[in-house]
């Protein structure tokens, strides 16, 4: 089995071409082939497939091997992984499962479309909002040193949260269009270098109350920039961009893995 890895701004992917749909779809060998010694290596895996009406689809698992919600970063590398396999020149229409998205790419850019955020809510200072994975948003001070950890874990295991998990983000405002975002992540169960479903919804909630459409998010990863066009308390127009890079490729003998 042929396997590609690649990584947006640190958050890192096993990608499979599964458009002959031959991957067999286990949760244990997809949690093996994320562990960092005895597999590849991954924050997650993604299943390039074909898709009726649009150039593929999106299939996408956590490092725990359970399949979960859109994966913003995901997007951006199988739109960078598409270009590799010349599935489309520099536009393309996929499949996730929160529906259609659209991207664009130049080089390592790409630009990905992401579902539209109908509610944010707000609890004690804190947001709650869905960018196509659910996400806490808590704004903090001195984040270099906050023990995001522990903290995102108790947040993601609480009684509020348990039962479905969410991704716990906590946020340092910059300056007027910039933030600095880690991101403790479900499923990963563990701090990743960049969430970007986490930095789309960290910027929705940072402008939420401002006139503002772009802002700057600096992850562990690199640097991401969200845009979005605000209507009351929900966002359209929402597109999240940044670099995508294949950093290896691969085979494995399933049969001795
Ligand atoms: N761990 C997330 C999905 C991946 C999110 C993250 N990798 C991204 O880039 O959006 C969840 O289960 O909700």
């Amino acid at each position: 089995m042929n396997f590609y890895k690649f990584q947006g701004t640190g958050n890192d992917f096993v990608m499979i071409d599964n458009r002959n749909k031959t991957f067999p779809i286990d949760n244990q060998l997809i949690k093996k082939l994320c562990d960092r010694r005895f597999g590849v290596g991954g924050d997650g895996l993604i299943l390039l497939e074909n898709a009726e009406e649009a150039d593929f689809k999106m299939v996408y698992f956590n490092s725990d091997g359970n399949e979960s919600t859109m994966c913003g970063n995901g997007g951006r590398c199988i739109v960078a992984f598409a270009k590799f396999l010349n599935i489309f020149e520099d536009y393309c229409k996929f499949i996730a499962i929160d529906g259609l998205h659209e991207a664009e790419i130049s080089g390592n850019n790409v630009k990905l479309k992401m579902s539209d955020v109908d509610e944010i809510t707000e609890n004690n200072g804190n947001f709650v909002l869905d960018t196509g994975s659910p996400h806490f948003v808590k704004f903090v001070e001195n984040l270099h040193e906050y023990p995001v950890y522990e903290k995102g874990k108790e947040i993601r295991n609480s009684l509020t949260f348990r039962e479905n998990g969410i991704n716990v983000n906590f946020v340092e405002i910059l300056d007027k269009n910039s933030i600095f975002v880690r991101t403790y992540e479900r499923g990963v169960e563990d701090e990743t270098l960049s969430c970007g479903t986490g930095a789309t919804a960290s910027a929705l909630a940072f402008i939420k109350d401002k006139n503002l459409s772009e802002v700057n998010v600096n992850v562990l990863g690199g640097n991401l920039k969200i845009y979005a066009k605000k209507n009351h308390n929900s966002f359209k127009n929402i597109w999240l961009e940044g670099l995508a890079t294949q950093v290896f490729f691969g085979t494995i003998d399933l049969n001795n893995f």
